[in-house]
């Protein structure tokens, strides 16, 4: 996703987004349907069975400018759209940054939801997105945004270095060590039963 280059960006970049749904007409977003979360969520039938029916659109998000250096900061808004496959909530895929220690900051814009997070070690942290609300992801964990909301996409602003890169294989192979699913119409994290298969 984070073109690579050696040349720092020598221009000032505007954009201009909506501050509620994070969407803008400046650039074009990644889309990610729920066709390409397959292997992610925990109740596989239920996942098969929701995009024979109608694939949807579960996140995108936009990428600014994306520097690619060291000392640049690459930036954008992402949005998840509200659902659940089976009780699991929608989700970002998630990853580790590939220069493992690089951290990142997310800004909730609107929307309500979780951000979580693992380390290679196995901890794992929780913080809640709510509007105003910022979290940092410290450097060296996973990072997946959860929508704990019944009918409103979470919609988040954030930033990281440049160079940060996007690790996918150990989230793609093993998944997250916890899942965030729905009981009694609240989130609930659970231990993932197809953790590491
Ligand atoms: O890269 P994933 O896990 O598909 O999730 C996308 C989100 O993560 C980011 O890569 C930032 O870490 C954004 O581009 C976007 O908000
Ligand atoms: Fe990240």
């Amino acid at each position: 996703m984070t073109a690579s280059s050696t040349i720092p960006t020598t221009r000032a970049v505007a954009t201009a987004f909506d501050l509620t749904t994070g969407l803008t007409e400046d650039r074009a977003s990644l889309k990610r349907p729920l066709s390409a979360m397959a292997g992610m969520y925990s109740d596989t039938a239920a996942f098969d069975a929701q995009v024979a029916r109608d694939d949807v659109l579960s996140y995108e998000f936009y990428d600014f400018d994306v520097p690619s250096l060291e000392t640049e900061v690459a930036y954008g808004t992402s949005i998840t759209y509200p659902g659940k496959v089976g009780d699991e909530y929608f989700m970002t895929k998630g990853h580790f940054h590939t220069r493992l220690e690089s951290a990142e900051i997310y800004f909730c814009l609107s929307g309500q939801g979780l951000m979580l997070m693992e380390s290679p070690e196995g901890d794992v942290q929780v913080e809640e997105f709510r509007p105003g609300r910022s979290v940092y992801v410290p450097g060296r964990y996973a990072h997946r945004s959860v929508n704990t909301s019944s009918d409103e996409p979470l919609i988040t602003f954030f930033a990281f270095p440049g160079d940060a890169g996007h690790d996918y294989g150990t989230i793609e192979t093993k998944g997250f060590r916890k899942i965030v699913v729905e009981r009694d119409g609240a989130p609930v994290l659970l231990d993932n039963p197809r953790w590491g298969n």
